[in-house]
């Protein structure tokens, strides 16, 4: 019999998730059914959603939101050979049975020399996050400005190498020095730490005086609100995330910005990247093909060990990741 280790959610977050929040537990999984698959985790993700997602859609008890690379170990389902890897949706364990039908498997052009992790985050969901959400929100054109933040992050830096793929000017910013160097090494034209700026108006002044005409932005808050008020007139916004109001217990004040959306016109919409799902084998074969052909430049930050996935989501809100987050089993 296989017994699967699991991480539980014991107690919703209050602010900055907590090591107490979190709690390992053992789940013992019956013997296959007829058409039935068992897989283990290889790669776990975690992500920004998980910490908004879970007060919304979770409740205590459950087991933690998010989605793994996993090999079949054990297969009754002729569709489905052992060793074949598959990208699942089913949160934070370590072994689970499926019928199969929720399961994504690998593009069957992976290369084996690329990661098989890089399906949860350059080739995966971050990955489409900044394809579609720079064709079809942002609508760049070639020879634009385009402003990201978190930008060394999983979605940012696919943003920023998309965008130069695109023909645009990309400034981007992050949150230490490291990174700001490694946005540069990749290609950003202009990077710059957000915490250590002694403004965040004139440093985006500086790296684009003309303003912006695209901004994809993942933290929201502060920084939009004086980011947006840098655009050139009929600028688009792409709202794909609000990090830096994820862990707020009391909801942040304005400023308010109808007048720079009006006196600009200026377009802002929200997204989730499922919108897309009907368009994924395309933004995946592009993003693989770019990654293979050394246009997009990747890097993981790999934790080791399934029991420190606390340990590598916290470490992501906190910053700690250059490139995507993921944990090793
Ligand atoms: N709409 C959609 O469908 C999707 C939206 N998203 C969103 O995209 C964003 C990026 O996700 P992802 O690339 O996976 O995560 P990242 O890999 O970028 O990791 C999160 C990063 O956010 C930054 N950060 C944390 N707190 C703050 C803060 N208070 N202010 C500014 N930056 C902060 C940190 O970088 P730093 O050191 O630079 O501060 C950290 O490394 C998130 O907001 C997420 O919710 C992601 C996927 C799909
Ligand atoms: C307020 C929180 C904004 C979070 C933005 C974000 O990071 C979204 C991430 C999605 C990503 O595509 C993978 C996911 O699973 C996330 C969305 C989860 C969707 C649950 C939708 C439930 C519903 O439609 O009601």
């Amino acid at each position: 019999m296989v017994v699967a280790k699991a991480w539980i959610l014991k107690k919703h977050f209050d602010g900055f998730p907590k090591t107490s929040d979190f709690d390992l537990k053992k789940i013992e999984l019956p013997d296959l059914k007829d058409g039935e698959l068992l897989l283990e985790s290889v790669f776990l993700s975690v992500d920004p959603y998980m910490r908004p997602y879970s007060r919304r859609y979770m409740k205590e008890g459950d087991i933690m939101i998010g989605t793994q690379v996993a090999r079949i170990v054990e297969s009754k389902n002729p569709t489905f050979a052992v060793g074949a890897f598959v990208v699942g949706n089913k949160g934070w364990r370590t072994h689970f049975i499926s019928d199969g039908k929720d399961l994504q498997l690998l593009p069957s052009n992976w290369p084996e020399s690329l990661p098989k992790s890089l399906a949860l985050g350059t080739v995966g969901m971050p990955g489409l996050t900044a394809y579609f959400g720079l064709l079809e929100v942002c609508k760049m054109k070639p020879g634009e400005t385009v402003l990201v933040n978190a930008a060394a992050g999983a979605v940012g830096s696919v943003v920023g190498q998309l965008a130069k793929i695109g023909g645009c000017k990309v400034v981007g910013c992050a949150g230490s020095d490291d990174k700001v160097a490694y946005l540069k090494k990749i290609g950003f034209d202009e990077a710059f730490n957000y915490k250590t700026v002694k403004s965040l108006d004139e440093a985006l002044s500086k790296a684009s005086p003309d303003g912006y005409d695209c901004f994809f932005d993942n933290v929201g808050g502060e920084f939009a609100c004086v980011a947006i008020n840098q655009m050139k007139k009929y600028g688009r916004i792409a709202v794909c995330g609000a990090i830096s109001q994820y862990n707020d217990s009391v909801p942040q004040k304005g400023p308010y910005l109808q007048l720079p959306m009006i006196l600009k016109e200026l377009q802002m919409e929200g997204f989730i990247v499922s919108r897309w799902n009907h368009r994924r084998e395309e933004g995946l074969q592009a993003l693989l093909k770019w990654v293979v052909e050394g246009k997009v430049k990747y890097h993981e930050q790999v934790t080791e060990g399934f029991e420190n996935m606390p340990v590598a989501f916290m470490g992501m809100l906190k910053g700690e990741n250059l490139g995507k987050a993921v944990v090793k089993v």
